[in-house]
């Protein structure tokens, strides 16, 4: 029932348009009571001799087709539209929900498992608002109505059958359970080949350039078979309580017919040949009350699956407004960061009591090992993670004194592998800056050296980047990232140059317009480039997790330690 009533719940502000649809159908599945009365009127006409009464139940016949007809175009309607209505404000409300969970939700789910929620398990509960939900209420309404039909006519027969169909609604109610349960694993299952497909769609240059193709259909037959199975599973068990429903269907209409044939035969019956036909076919809403209500339970159950998975989704951890309340730092710099640790999972230190400083414009270059935690530190100063110790202030106030937003409006990220969006060149660098106007797009893609590339493209700045930009190349994804970052003209940059190496010409026309972003801001720049390093103001090194050695260029020399390995590789 709670169920029910959570399905009921995603049709708020639509509940009464809903709800007169579900009138407006069921009053379909009540025809049962009419085309009884009518029964009762023709019949007992025709043992009357009573030609009028007859006539009368023919025309209210024709006129309750008709009545019904219009009803059911209305209902279905009604039904349609605010449907879709709930259902399209459940997608906008997942689509924002992901937008706002936190960056360790979106790291520890799977894309395919948040896509798979957001279409197969709301699609299953568009069916069940247009569908189970109707059948559900249907079955309902012309039970109630069947069975106090019944009992006007007869209360004995309707006594008899009433108790039959509660032993039928018993034995079907038994299958709710394995039923949701087979249920709930077909449309994980689900999400799980969904899963495998956003694998081979996103990893498409992986998969052939190892060859994986073999592999991943491997992969994904094993997924595909366990969802057939799952499904083989729900579709056995929904076998075995059909066929059952309809034995107990049948016995129970055998069972009508020889008690009520007993009682005429035996002239003890206190009812009319009128009345046997109407409650005979009053039995029918009565065994689809019985019998199919359990099967539409059943059913449903399907979408209390889908619900709680679309639930989950929407109950996840929001990524916190504002940074968690930090000690006091009394520091003026850019960016100050002082006695920091932190750990992804609570167990392993990932940072361990970092500390540095960025004066107003300087530039400090991050570098080390693969590991050591360099992205780690850009992360925590974007705000996307906390840390669990430590303080982090901007320009001499501290983190928790911002909200997220205004905080992450003070800097400008570029990554290694910047990411495009599938949609212009212009949009793409109109993201740095909401209303960004033409010429600051332009001036922005000049000083990215990229305006030439640009406007050698077929639609110039209109041109499609494709998904991910995947038809720009490596240098020019860069420069529109850096233009991008331009147009956002923030007072902090935090770059991650590229370690993979660029052929010269798109080097210097990437290094050259890293030095146009640079400029009159503070930088902290995870570096790998000589140049870069030896240009910078301080050099962080840092190697598992902490900061083992910092100082400029020169003096790091004269240490003779890792930076000297370092550097001695890089120049080598
Ligand atoms: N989202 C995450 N969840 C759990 N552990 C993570 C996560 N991201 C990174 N790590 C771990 O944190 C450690 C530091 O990773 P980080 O990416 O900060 O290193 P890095 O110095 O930037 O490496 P690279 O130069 O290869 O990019 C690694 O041991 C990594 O496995």
């Amino acid at each position: 029932m709670q169920g029910i009533k959570n399905l009921y719940s995603l049709l708020k502000g639509n509940r009464l348009r809903y709800s007169i649809g579900l009138v407006c159908i069921s009053m379909l599945n009540l025809n049962q009571i009419f085309i009884a009365t009518i029964y009762l009127v023709i019949f007992d006409g025709i043992i009357a001799q009573d030609i009028s009464l007859v006539l009368n139940a023919v025309y209210g016949l024709i006129a309750l087709t008709f009545f019904l007809t219009i009803l059911v175009l209305i209902g279905h309607i009604l039904i349609r539209v605010s449907s879709i209505k709930a259902i399209s404000f459940l997608r906008a409300k997942a689509f924002n929900k992901m937008l706002k969970i936190s960056i360790q939700n979106h790291s520890q789910g799977h894309s395919g498992d948040f896509i798979s929620r957001v279409t197969n398990d709301i699609q299953v509960l568009e069916k069940s608002l247009t569908e189970y939900l109707l059948n559900i209420t249907g079955t309902f309404l012309v039970g109630i109505a069947c069975i106090t039909y019944m009992f006007i006519l007869n209360w004995k027969l309707a006594l008899g059958l009433l108790t039959w169909n509660l032993i039928t609604l018993g034995i079907s109610s038994l299958f709710i359970n394995p039923m949701k349960e087979s249920s709930d694993k077909v449309q994980k299952k689900l999400s799980s080949t969904t899963t495998a497909i956003s694998d081979i769609i996103t990893g498409a240059s992986v998969i052939k350039l190892y060859n994986l193709k073999n592999k991943m259909a491997r992969r994904y037959e094993q997924k595909n078979k366990s969802v057939y199975k799952a499904v083989s599973k729900r579709v056995e068990i929904s076998a075995v309580m059909r066929g059952l429903n309809s034995f107990l269907r049948t016995f129970s209409a055998i069972g009508f017919i020889a008690i009520a044939s007993i009682f005429i035969m035996k002239e003890k019956g206190d009812f009319t040949f009128g009345q046997v036909l109407a409650i005979n076919q009053l039995q029918h809403g009565v065994r689809i009350f019985f019998q199919s209500l359990g099967e539409f339970l059943n059913q449903v159950q399907e979408s209390f699956a889908g619900l709680d998975r679309v639930n989950e989704l929407l109950e996840m951890e929001e990524e916190p407004t504002h940074f968690k309340k930090m000690p006091a730092l009394n520091n003026n710099n850019a960016i100050a960061v002082e006695n920091v640790s932190f750990s992804y999972n609570c167990t392993d230190t990932v940072l361990n009591n970092i500390s540095f400083e960025v004066r107003e414009g300087g530039t400090v270059a991050i570098v080390g090992p693969s590991g050591g935690g360099k992205s780690t530190i850009f992360k925590l100063l974007l705000g996307l993670y906390q840390p669990q110790d430590g303080s982090i202030s901007y320009f001499g106030e501290m983190g928790h004194d911002y909200s997220i937003d205004s905080l992450r409006s003070l800097m400008a990220y570029v990554p290694q592998d910047p990411y495009l969006f599938n949609g212009t060149v212009k949009e793409n660098i109109s993201y740095g800056k909401k209303d960004a106007s033409d010429c600051e797009i332009f001036a922005a893609a000049k000083a990215a050296n990229a305006h030439d590339f640009i406007s050698s493209l077929e639609n110039g700045y209109d041109t499609m980047v494709g998904e991910r930009g995947i038809f720009l190349s490596g240098g020019q994804k860069q420069r529109i990232a850096i233009a991008r970052a331009i147009v956002k003209d923030a007072p902090i940059l935090l770059l991650d140059e590229a370690t993979s190496s660029l052929d010269n010409e798109s080097e210097k026309l990437v290094q050259n317009a890293f030095s146009n972003l640079m400029q009159n801001k503070t930088t902290v720049i995870i570096a790998h480039r000589l140049s870069t390093i030896k240009n910078s103001d301080s050099i962080l090194v840092v190697e598992h997790g902490q900061i083992i050695e910092r100082g400029n260029h020169d003096e790091l020399l004269t240490r003779a330690g890792v930076y000297t390995g370092l550097y001695s590789k890089l120049s080598g």
